[in-house]
């Protein structure tokens, strides 16, 4: 069996987007084409919604099927011409039975879809005199966990709300997961609060790197993303952050820290499962 590799040169791309969707496809190939040019990175993950404003009343007009649709087909050929793994950050699909799903699409650098995650858990909140939003007006969720592996190191993929259930990220630690990546949008009432915080609460809880990829602010749209897309390690340290604006963050992530953390602190070993559990049903 090929040896794990031990360092991961990570891209997030956190981009502006707008409501031509063409447009923003054509922003996130420039930019994958950028920073492979000048950091070669392994993987490149994208923001959530980058092809679509972010909004209920968009996601019907701009889903597509994947991975016959457009924006799956660029991300297919831009992994392939540029020879790197690619997390697609999120787009409305267009699914079985006329059902709209948030979802995610990974593709290896042969132009693969390699794994597809549909958003588990709705972001259906109603915080007064902050937001409200229900994307249960017009999304499904998806049913499925999702991994995939790059140089043998396993990572899970959740998307933005799944953030705030531990027991997906409690799974994908018991899967063996090293990483989990989270496509994501925080918003200005809920960013400040708990973007930074739950992102280390998942890395700490279950010793894993985290890494989130926000569209960046942008004051004129419907819903303003909080930004500040970044990758937290298993201590919790965040290792990279972004500020608000258009920004591509790149990291080398050592995998060694992994088990440093695991050994030096071995809280898995030490749960008691003699009286609690978190299992797959
Ligand atoms: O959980 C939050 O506060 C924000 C979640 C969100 O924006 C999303 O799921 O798209």
């Amino acid at each position: 069996m090929a040896k794990a590799i031990n360092t991961l040169r990570l891209a997030l791309l956190q981009l502006k987007g707008s409501s031509d969707k063409t447009a923003n496809v054509r922003n996130a190939i420039i930019k994958i084409e950028k920073v492979v040019k000048d950091h070669q990175p392994h993987l490149i993950t994208l923001p959530e919604c980058f092809n679509c404003p972010y909004g209920t009343k968009y996601f019907r007009e701009y889903a597509e099927q994947i991975p016959d649709g457009f924006t799956s087909q660029q991300l297919s050929k831009a992994a392939l011409e540029n020879q790197v793994f690619i997390v697609g950050g999120t787009i409305p699909e267009l699914g079985e039975n006329d059902r709209i799903f948030n979802t995610c699409t990974v593709w290896a650098p042969s132009g693969e879809l390699i794994a597809k995650h549909r958003k588990m858990h709705l972001f259906d909140i109603d915080v007064k005199g902050g937001i409200r939003f229900k994307e249960s007006e017009t999304l499904s969720p998806g049913n499925e966990f999702t991994t995939f592996k790059i140089e043998g190191r396993k990572i899970g993929i959740g998307i933005c709300y799944d953030i705030r259930f531990e027991e997906m990220a409690r799974l994908y630690r018991n899967d063996g997961c090293e990483m989990i990546i989270y496509p994501a949008a925080f918003n200005m009432t809920t960013g400040p609060l708990h973007w930074e915080l739950l992102q280390r609460a998942r890395a700490n809880d279950n010793q894993l790197f985290v890494v989130t990829t926000s569209p960046a602010r942008d004051l004129a749209a419907d819903y303003v993303a909080y930004g500040h897309s970044m990758i937290v390690d298993p201590w919790a340290k965040i290792i990279a952050c972004a500020d608000e604006g258009e920004q591509t963050v790149t990291a080398d992530i050592d995998f060694a820290i992994v088990d440093q953390v695991r050994q030096q602190i071995p809280v898995f070993s030490q749960r008691r499962l003699d009286l609690y559990g978190t299992e797959l049903k």
